[in-house]
């Protein structure tokens, strides 16, 4: 094994890169040789249009996939919170990285930005997560479609397309632009969406279990994986990927798993919230309940309102 050289596929925006250098120092300082394939996806090229309507689950994986299955690549780093959660056949998740801390942040240039202080603040993002619980929680608040990678988004917000940024804490960490943090916003109100703030491995199932299992015990951390496997578990209950305003956060107390869950409707008016605590052998068993849950609680209705409009 230690003479092949582990092709590790990743996407070319920097965020994407700084998470597959990650994943290959951890590999090398394990005395493995890895090589760097970067490539970009339709996600990355399509910019003008919110991810939820360019149409497909995969819109930042399915060039990678491909490459999985060919054998160009022998993995591929995703952001856990970028994968649906239904992989296409042959492929799997086999490792998560130790989790950054998941929360939302607000990003600014005016350092007195706070999102209840005042009305007519314009904030950026597309996601319908963060769009609808802006709503619900300032409503006060305009927001405007801002896609791109961050490097892009930060430009935007330079040339005042907007006042703030709404983004994830991981990725303004990983990228050094912690010093335009004006607001971490609490994870109570925007609970983060499934996997935020935890990379993920991604393998052909062809490959063999010498390397599977080499790569899961180099990068794979066991508290964090307890958790996004109950997270992924209430996606995929909801029949949802990353483009749905759902939410839910695992959290490991001892052996316990505290999970809460919910789902916001697009126009911020209605969210639902369900929460519960079990052993973390069975997490997934309480994601599914909880997803079940909300769907009886009038999920069913929002998710249907959400599919009648793409
Ligand atoms: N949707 C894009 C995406 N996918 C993962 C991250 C951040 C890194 C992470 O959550 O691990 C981001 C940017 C953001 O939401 O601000």
């Amino acid at each position: 094994m230690a003479k092949t050289t582990i092709k590790i596929g990743t996407r070319n925006s920097q965020l994407a890169m700084w998470q597959a250098k990650h994943v290959q120092h951890l590999l090398e300082s394990h005395g493995l040789a890895t090589e760097i394939i970067a490539i970009e996806t339709k996600g990355d090229k399509i910019l003008h249009k919110a991810i939820s309507k360019i149409g497909s689950k995969g819109v930042f994986t399915e060039e990678l996939e491909d490459m999985l299955h060919t054998g160009k690549v022998d993995l591929a780093v995703h952001s856990a919170k970028d994968m649906a959660s239904t992989l296409p056949n042959g492929l799997e998740l086999i490792a998560y990285t130790q989790r950054e801390k998941p929360h939302d942040v607000v990003v600014s240039y005016n350092s007195d930005f706070k999102l209840d202080a005042a009305d007519k603040w314009l904030v950026g993002t597309s996601s319908t997560r963060r769009i609808a619980m802006l709503k619900h929680y300032h409503p006060n608040i305009r927001t405007t479609n801002m896609r791109g990678n961050l490097q892009t988004r930060m430009r935007k917000l330079e040339e005042g397309q907007c006042d703030a940024l709404l983004l994830a804490y991981a990725g303004v960490h990983r990228m050094g632009f912690e010093d335009y943090i004006v607001e971490h916003l609490p994870l109570n109100e925007f609970t983060p969406q499934a996997g935020q703030g935890s990379m993920t491995i991604e393998v052909s199932n062809k490959i063999s279990n010498e390397l599977r299992e080499t790569i899961r015990k180099i990068i794979n951390d066991e508290q964090t994986e307890y958790c996004l496997l109950a997270e992924r578990a209430y996606l995929k209950h909801l029949d949802g990927g990353c483009s749905i305003p759902s939410f839910v956060l695992a959290k490991l107390e001892g052996d316990m798993l505290q999970i809460d869950a919910g789902l916001i409707s697009l126009s911020g008016k209605k969210i639902i919230r369900k929460s519960g605590k079990i052993h973390k052998d069975e997490g997934q068993k309480l994601a599914i309940e909880l997803a079940q849950k909300v769907l009886e609680a009038g999920g069913d209705k929002i998710l249907a309102r959400i599919k009648s409009k793409n």
